[in-house]
């Protein structure tokens, strides 16, 4: 029987909680800053994207609403194509809105270049970005992000909302996965 602490399949601690907590912090007294005379609603990318919109959110101390999309790419194994099927839409009308886009991360760019342009066509008051996690190969599609958690380096790394094979989302920092996992 395998062990089921996350912790035994882990090999490296990139960031620990308390980094990831006390940069969502800035960010949040930075997008309180940004929106305090607007209506924000921050829309949420299914699944990762789940913890940092919990806790970007909380850190914040102005008024927001959430949505939420669900979306698929096709992609070929683990490469992203940028053609993107929505499997759930938002349930709110964003013409006139303020909308903020909240990612766990960017690694291409294509999902979000797609979102953007898709959210656009409806006709928002303003679209901005904010990732939790970025990849340097982001850097390649021109998506203007307007907030960056961290810059990853290129290594596959769990937690945070970030899986593997579904699992190590729970995972409250941000790590590499030990050989073992992978066979
Ligand atoms: O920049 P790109 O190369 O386009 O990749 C980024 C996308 O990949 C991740 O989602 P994923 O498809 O892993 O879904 P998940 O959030 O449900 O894990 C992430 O949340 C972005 O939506
Ligand atoms: N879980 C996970 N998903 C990714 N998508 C792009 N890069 C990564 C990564 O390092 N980990």
């Amino acid at each position: 029987m395998e062990d089921a602490h996350i912790s035994s399949d882990l090999v490296r601690v990139i960031l620990t909680e308390d980094q990831i907590n006390q940069r969502l912090a800035e960010i949040a007294a930075q997008i309180d800053e940004e929106y305090r005379d607007k209506d924000v609603l921050l829309v949420g990318v299914l699944t990762g994207a789940v913890m940092v919109m919990a806790d970007l959110s909380r850190a914040m101390t102005i008024h927001c609403s959430m949505d939420w999309m669900a979306i698929s790419s096709y992609g070929s194994g683990t490469q992203s194509s940028g053609v993107v099927r929505i499997l759930k839409d938002l349930n709110t009308d964003i013409s006139g809105r303020h909308v903020l886009v909240v990612e766990d991360i960017i690694d291409t760019g294509l999902t979000l270049s797609y979102l953007v342009s898709n959210l656009r066509s409806r006709e928002p008051a303003s679209v901005e970005i904010m990732t939790m996690f970025r990849k340097p190969e982001a850097a390649e599609n021109a998506v203007d992000v307007k907030w960056v958690g961290f810059d990853l380096p290129n290594e596959f790394v769990v937690g945070y909302g970030l899986d593997y094979a579904g699992k190590y989302r729970n995972l409250t920092s941000v790590a590499t996965l030990a050989p073992h996992v992978y066979s």
